[in-house]
C-alpha cells in the first residue's frame, strides 16, 4: 500500500551553477504511425494514422519495465539522487527566479523523484525578488475523479494535506478557515513553473506519466488559458532518476503527449535539444 509522504526540512545544497534559455520550445515529436489504405472506388491512397492500440500497449509495456527499475533501485543511490536532483533545482536561476509555481507532492510508495527539500523552501522561505523579498506562489495537484481531471491548487502549508485514494497526499477544497483555496485556472496570475512527476524521460522531452492521463490534460488546458490571455508559457520541467532516461525513440508518443522542456537528472539540467 502506499504510504503518504513526509515533507523533510531542506538541506544544504551544492552550490551548481546552471543557468541555459529555457524558453525554446522543442519541435512537435514524432508519433508511432502505420500505413492505411484507404480504398476510394477504384482509386487506393496510403495515409498515416496514428496507431493508437499499437501506442498503449507499448506504453504499458515501458511503465512496467520502469516500474520494475525503479522498485530494484538501491535505496542509498536513490537517496543520493533525491538530494541530486533536488540540489539542482534549488540552485537553478529559473526555480530562483520563478514567482508562482506548481510542483507534485512525491510519493515514495510510488518511487517518485522526492519533491520535499524544495517544498519545504518554498514554503518556509521567502524568496529574493530584486531587492525584496517574496514568498513564491505554489500550486499543487489534487484529482477530483477518474476521468483526467486534476487541479492545481494554491497551499501555503503543507502540514493541512489529506491522502487521496491513491494514497498520495493532497489538499482539500477548502482550508482549515473554511477558505476556498486558490486554483491555478482562475488565478490572475500566471505560473512560470512546472515541475513534473512520471516514469520515463528522454532528451527530447519526451515524458511518459502513469496512465492516467492528468497531467497531458491538465497542461493542455493551462497552455490554452496562457494563449488567451497572452500569458509566457509556463517552464515544464521533469525530474528524473538516472534509471528513468531512456534512449531516443523508445517512449511511445501519441498526439495528446505534452513534452517537457528539461529535464532534471542527479547529474545536473539537460535542457531539451531543438
Ligand atoms: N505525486 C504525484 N501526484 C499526482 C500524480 C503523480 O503522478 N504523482 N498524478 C499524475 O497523474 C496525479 C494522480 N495520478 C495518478 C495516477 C496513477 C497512480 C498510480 O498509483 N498508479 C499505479 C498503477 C495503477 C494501475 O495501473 O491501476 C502505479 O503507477 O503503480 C497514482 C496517481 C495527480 N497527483
Ligand atoms: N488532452 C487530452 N485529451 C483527451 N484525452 C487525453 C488527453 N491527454 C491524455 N488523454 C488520454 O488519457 C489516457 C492516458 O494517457 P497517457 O497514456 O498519455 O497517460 P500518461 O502518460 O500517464 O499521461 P499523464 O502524465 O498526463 O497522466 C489516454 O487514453 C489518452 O488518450
Amino acid at each position: 500500500m502506499a504510504i503518504p509522504c513526509k515533507i523533510a526540512t531542506a538541506t544544504a545544497r551544492n552550490a551548481l551553477s546552471l543557468y541555459s534559455s529555457l524558453s525554446l520550445r522543442p519541435p512537435p515529436l514524432s508519433v508511432a504511425s502505420r500505413s492505411v489504405t484507404i480504398m476510394n472506388n477504384r482509386q487506393s491512397h496510403s495515409t498515416s494514422t496514428p496507431d493508437i492500440d499499437a501506442i498503449f500497449k507499448q506504453k504499458r509495456a515501458l511503465r512496467s519495465k520502469v516500474k520494475k527499475e525503479l522498485k530494484n533501485m538501491d535505496p542509498a543511490l536513490r537517496s543520493h539522487e533525491d538530494s541530486a536532483i533536488q540540489n539542482v533545482i534549488l540552485e537553478a536561476p529559473w526555480f530562483k527566479t520563478c514567482k508562482r509555481l506548481c510542483a507534485y507532492i512525491s510519493c515514495k510508495a510510488l518511487r517518485e523523484v522526492d519533491t520535499s527539500n524544495i517544498l519545504s523552501e518554498v514554503l518556509q522561505n521567502p524568496a529574493k525578488d530584486g531587492d525584496s523579498f517574496t514568498k513564491k506562489k505554489l500550486y499543487v495537484p489534487r484529482v477530483e475523479d477518474k476521468n483526467r481531471n486534476m487541479r492545481m491548487i494554491n497551499i501555503s502549508r503543507i502540514d493541512d494535506m489529506i491522502a487521496n485514494s491513491m494514497n498520495i497526499l493532497e489538499p482539500a477544497p477548502v482550508d482549515a478557515d473554511g477558505n476556498e483555496r486558490e486554483d491555478v485556472m482562475q488565478a490572475n496570475d500566471p505560473v512560470d513553473l512546472l515541475l513534473l512527476p512520471g516514469l520515463a524521460f528522454d532528451k527530447s522531452g519526451r515524458r511518459l506519466g502513469r496512465g492516467g492521463g492528468y497531467y497531458d490534460t491538465f497542461l493542455m488546458n493551462y497552455q490554452e488559458l496562457a494563449k488567451e490571455r497572452k500569458w509566457k508559457q509556463p517552464l515544464l520541467v521533469a525530474l528524473s532518476y538516472s534509471v528513468q532516461i531512456m534512449d531516443d525513440g523508445v517512449i511511445p508518443v501519441a498526439t495528446t503527449d505534452i513534452p517537457v522542456d528539461a529535464l532534471v537528472t542527479p547529474s545536473g539540467h539537460t535542457q531539451v535539444q531543438h
